[in-house]
């Protein structure tokens, strides 16, 4: 099977900052200012072609740092991530330009993707009645609510016709009537042999869609398998940590952070 996404040792460290003053001290003096804190440690993870893959975990577990690293929008710290294919994110806040109108961000997106004048003149229209924003895709993006930039974001994304297809948390947004025809979307999508990242917290979707998930947790992974594999164990983790009191879950979560710079200080 040709794989779609190899991803090996991927490791994403972010820097925390007690406030602008010790940012700007890192920026502007040799020494090391600011706490180190990894968003992934060590994620080795591959998807083949035509793979439908989700993405669970409890909030802060990395889903969304993988995904932007996939979509080539944030850098990796360590480790590599190879994909075959052309990417397509759509997120509820990422891609657009909030200055620009909606008009103008799909003619952007549709420039960087390698789109000519007139394939983008022949595109524009399925892609605004798709999002649904009637006069509104003339004006500045600031002015959209999060549904709309949502809308705009998915109708661009499925209409340019991307090799590996990302959503993150993008149908949780808007309205019931939209997030079904995105399904649909979807689903055409899946039978077109594509591959897709699926990240949601609604279990529902995920076993409808997909077919594998990725179970991150505080930034490594916690398991990968079937649907049928790995939702059962989740669904009983989360009732094991809904029972727990936020200390407890202070806890946890702090040895497993724990557990996870060990890991990336012995690599
Ligand atoms: N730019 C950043 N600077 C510092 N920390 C960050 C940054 N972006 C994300 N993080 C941290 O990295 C961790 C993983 O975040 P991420 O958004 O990938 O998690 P997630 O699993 O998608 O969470 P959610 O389910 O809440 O969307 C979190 O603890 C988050 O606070």
């Amino acid at each position: 099977m040709e794989k779609a996404i190899i991803a090996k040792n991927v490791t994403k460290k972010y820097k925390l900052y007690n406030g602008t003053k010790e940012r700007l001290l890192d920026l502007l003096t040799p020494k090391n200012y600011g706490e180190d804190f990894y968003a992934l440690t060590n994620v080795n993870f591959e998807a083949e072609k035509g793979d439908i893959v989700g993405f669970i975990g409890i909030n802060g577990s990395g889903k969304s740092t993988l995904s932007n690293i996939i979509a080539g929008i944030v850098p990796e710290t360590a480790g590599t991530v190879e994909v075959n294919g052309q990417t397509a994110l759509i997120a509820v806040a990422s891609g657009l330009k909030w200055d620009l109108t909606g008009r103008d961000n799909i003619e952007l997106k549709c420039l960087m993707l390698g789109f000519s004048k007139e394939e983008i003149k022949a595109l524009e229209p399925e892609i605004i009645e798709f999002s649904e924003l009637g006069k509104f895709i003339d004006q500045p993006v600031k002015s959209y609510s999060s549904g709309m930039k949502s809308r705009l974001g998915f109708a661009i994304s499925v209409n340019v016709d991307p090799d590996i297809l990302i959503i993150d948390e993008a149908l949780s947004v808007g309205d019931k009537a939209f997030a079904e025809k995105s399904l649909a979307k979807m689903k055409e999508f899946k039978q077109k042999g594509k591959t897709m990242i699926f990240v949601s917290h609604s279990l529902g979707q995920m076993k409808e869609f997909c077919e594998k998930i990725l179970w991150l947790e505080f930034g490594t992974v916690r398991d990968y398998g079937t649907v049928d594999e790995v939702i059962p164990k989740y669904e009983q983790f989360l009732k094991q940590w809904q029972k727990m009191s936020k200390a407890e879950k202070d806890a946890y979560k702090e040895e497993a952070i724990k557990r996870n710079q060990t890991a990336n200080a012995v690599n």
